[in-house]
């Protein structure tokens, strides 16, 4: 997938000229890729060395003077928690006006760098003297373009590729970053040996995070896995902390870097109150996780089923039910080879993105079998629709007539239906139940997003 630019702005501004003018006038490219919303159209563009892909976001429409509709804000920011850098586009003929203000007040709240694109600027001088009223949008330099004739447009394209990574430092953010955390002595270290073992793993030390962090890369099947703070896993072996030493605050920081976390758990010693902490905290990171249950070796086969151990883990780890769960020994090296695979599929999970239509069939399926809760004054629970706001993780915001209608066991059941129906293996789904009339409400959660670059 390559790097998203968004283009934002009230209708009639002129984006779906400048997207033509970036991408071309031949027919739309429409990327069918997993991973990104299908309600959007991404266009290929290039500029010099930097490849990237155009999304069109819709025209930003008001509700009433000062507010968005909901909806179209919800895709907006979703688009733009998926952008390395958003075009701004306004209209200089028609001068600033007070939606302009309002789509850049909100734009400097969303975590993304913006580019002021001030279009149907036809003459040069003429331009200058148009674009030059928008610098009180306060987002930095207005660039005159005329997305028609195309002047300006390779000023201005100078300006946004400095936000697009070269196809080399994408791909470092394209790979997968794994975190392996677990109690003293449950075989990380061992684990870590088996997985990078035979393969050619590089040590790179990577700057930014704890200074002896050391991240290990393993490579398979054309895809890159990063494993982060190696160095915490191995440290201990140097150093005598005494076998109750257990630094909990690395692994929560390892826990923070990663997409996926490899929760390595002692099968003879099974779940224990640490290993609830270490669950614990991967939940509220919102990361995805693979459950590996190691030193199956060590297990009496005669005594003990595989359905036993998964039984009992399953029951501590209730909570965690959407987490893959392998039985390994880093030590004879059995199904160590399924745990890439498993990787795999948490982290295509917890980048997972739906299209608002397909979640409005799930929502509308699942309470045709079973309507929303009714309270003690008859009045019934109403979902009026659902939209994908963000992923890693995967959350849905559901617009309803009053959350409180909404009791656990019908949240429960509506995240069941969105993974039976959805997938989501592997990660953690939240849910957003925001009362319609509540505009702060609505504000909820919708900036949380994974830095790019
Ligand atoms: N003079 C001039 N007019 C332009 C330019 N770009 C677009 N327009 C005109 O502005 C109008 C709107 O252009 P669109 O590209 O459809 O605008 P949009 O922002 O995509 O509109 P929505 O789809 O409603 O959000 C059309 O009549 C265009 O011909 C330009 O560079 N110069
Ligand atoms: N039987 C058996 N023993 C294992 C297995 N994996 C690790 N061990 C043993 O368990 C002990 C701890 O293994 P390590 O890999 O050092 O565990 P760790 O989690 O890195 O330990 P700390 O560095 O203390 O956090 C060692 O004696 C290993 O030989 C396994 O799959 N089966």
């Amino acid at each position: 997938m390559l790097p998203i630019v968004a283009i934002i702005g009230r209708p009639n501004v002129g984006k779906s000229a400048l997207v033509n003018r970036l991408c071309g006038e031949q027919d739309a490219i429409v990327f069918d890729q997993p991973g990104v919303t299908r309600d959007r159209t991404y266009r290929r563009a290039f500029w010099q060395d930097r490849e990237f892909q155009v999304v069109d976001t819709g025209g930003l429409v008001f509700d009433d003077e000062t507010e968005f509709l909901p909806l179209i804000r919800e895709q907006a920011e979703a688009a733009l928690s998926e952008s390395v850098v958003a075009i701004f586009v306004v209209d200089g003929k028609l001068g600033l006006t007070a939606g302009d203000e309002e789509i850049a007040s909100w734009l400097r709240s969303q975590p993304v760098p913006v580019v002021l694109a001030v279009n149907k600027c036809e003459s040069e001088t003429q331009g200058l003297t148009l674009a030059a009223e928008f610098w009180n949008l306060g987002l930095g330099e207005p660039f005159p373009i005329s997305a028609i004739h195309g002047n300006g447009t390779g000023d201005l394209l100078e300006k946004v590729t400095e936000y697009v990574p070269s196809m080399d430092e994408w791909e470092e953010v394209e790979e997968t970053k794994v975190a392996i955390v677990g109690r003293p002595n449950v075989g990380k270290s061992s684990l870590l040996n088996a997985l990078t073992g035979e393969k050619r793993a590089i040590v790179s030390p990577i700057s930014g995070t704890t200074r002896d962090a050391i991240d290990m890369v393993v490579e398979r099947d054309g895809k890159t896995y990063r494993l982060i703070d190696t160095a915490g896993i191995r440290r201990k072996k140097n150093v005598d902390y005494g076998t109750e030493f257990f630094s909990i605050n690395r692994a929560f920081k390892a826990i923070k870097r990663a997409d996926v976390v490899l929760f390595v758990i002692d099968v003879l010693d099974g779940v224990t109150e640490q290993d609830l902490k270490l669950a614990g905290r991967i939940i509220d990171e919102g990361k995805a996780a693979v459950i590996v249950v190691n030193k199956w070796d060590a297990v009496e086969k005669d005594t003990h089923t595989i359905y036993e151990y998964q039984k009992i883990i399953g029951d501590r780890l209730y909570f965690m039910e959407w987490a893959d769960r392998v039985f390994t020994s880093a030590m004879t090296g059995k199904r160590v080879d399924k745990i890439l695979d498993l990787i795999d599929t948490a982290a295509e999970g917890h980048q997972k993105r739906v299209s608002t239509s397909v979640i409005n069939e799930v929502i509308e399926d699942a309470v045709r079998w079973h309507s929303p809760p009714t309270s003690r004054q008859g009045k019934q629970g109403k979902i009026y629709y659902g939209t994908q706001v963000t992923s890693k993780p995967p959350t849905i915001a559901l617009f309803v007539n009053d959350p409180k209608r909404f009791n656990d066991s019908y949240r429960r059941y509506m995240e069941k239906q969105f993974r039976q129906q959805l997938g989501f293996h592997g990660t953690p789904l939240k849910l957003l139940w925001r009362g319609k009339s509540l505009r702060e409400g609505e504000k909820m959660g919708s900036s949380n997003r994974a830095t790019k670059v």
